[in-house]
């Protein structure tokens, strides 16, 4: 599904991912962690067509989208959500998976001609408002929504363009725990076709909500493995859990 082979990323004379190389098949919950300054946002970048690596590929399902702009990438099945909000404040729910729904299928300057579609657009609209939590708040200003509900829709902005592998940079970072546990229930709910590759730094909810886990150290691969494995990797303890899982 999503393949990435080798890569590296240089800022200046500081080296911050070095050689990483990652497969995320079809459905898999896949979670990077690692210390402040590992490259985990960096990596995610380069996997979202932000950042151009300066060595190494990406594949989706075998194409190689190296060059594409995050745009056509999401439009090849692999999309992304920020840890910052990125959401149109003054526009509702509904505006934001609207103009999120354009921006998908590519529409920019023929959008106008395009309000024929508008139908369609105001189901799937619906039908994702339903999946992240929202059905009830979709004419709700966005400003109005509590800070998780507008990391739900973050969420929601993502799944627009009907991803295969959704990359989400920190979502329950700055939540309250009952935020959080919504937000878990939330991506535990997404349709198992749809791989999820996850930065978090709550380590309960990495080692109870992630089928495999890459920990990064200095933008190297310091070990990939089960929860358990993780859990239970010598190197892992001494160099990223400080002697003791969190
Ligand atoms: N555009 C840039 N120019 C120069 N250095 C950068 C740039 N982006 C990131 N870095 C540096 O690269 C290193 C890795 O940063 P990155 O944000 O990828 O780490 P991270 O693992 O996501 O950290 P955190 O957990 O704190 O978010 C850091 O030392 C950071 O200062």
């Amino acid at each position: 599904m999503l393949r990435a082979e080798n890569l590296f990323k240089t800022f200046g004379a500081f080296q911050v991912t070095k050689g990483v190389s990652l497969e995320i098949p079809t459905g898999l919950r896949h979670a990077i962690i690692g210390p402040n300054g590992a490259g985990k946002t960096t990596l995610f970048n380069i996997l979202a067509g932000e950042l151009k690596p300066d060595e190494g590929r990406i594949l989706i399902d075998g194409q190689d989208v190296t060059s594409f702009a995050p745009d056509r990438r999401a439009r090849r099945g692999l999309s992304r959500s920020f840890q910052k909000n990125n959401l149109f404040l003054s526009g509702t729910v509904r505006d934001n998976l609207m103009v999120a729904d354009i921006v998908a299928r590519g529409y920019g300057s023929h959008f106008w001609t395009r309000l024929s579609d508008n139908r369609r657009a105001r189901e799937k609209t619906s039908a994702v408002a339903e999946q992240v939590g929202l059905a009830e708040l979709l004419d709700r200003g966005v400003s109005e929504l509590s800070y998780g509900a507008q990391r739900q829709l973050e969420v929601g902005l993502a799944l627009m363009p009907d991803p295969k592998v959704l990359l989400l940079d920190e979502p329950t970072s700055g939540m309250s725990p009952e935020e959080t546990g919504r937000m878990l229930q939330l991506i535990d709910d997404l349709p198992r076709d749809l791989a999820v590759l996850l930065i978090e730094h709550d380590m309960d909810l990495v080692f109870s909500h992630a089928d495999r886990i890459t920990v990064l150290n200095y933008g190297e691969i310091l070990m990939e493995g089960t929860p358990q494995e993780v859990r239970g990797s010598d190197i892992v303890q001494e160099t990223y859990l400080g002697g003791k899982a969190q």
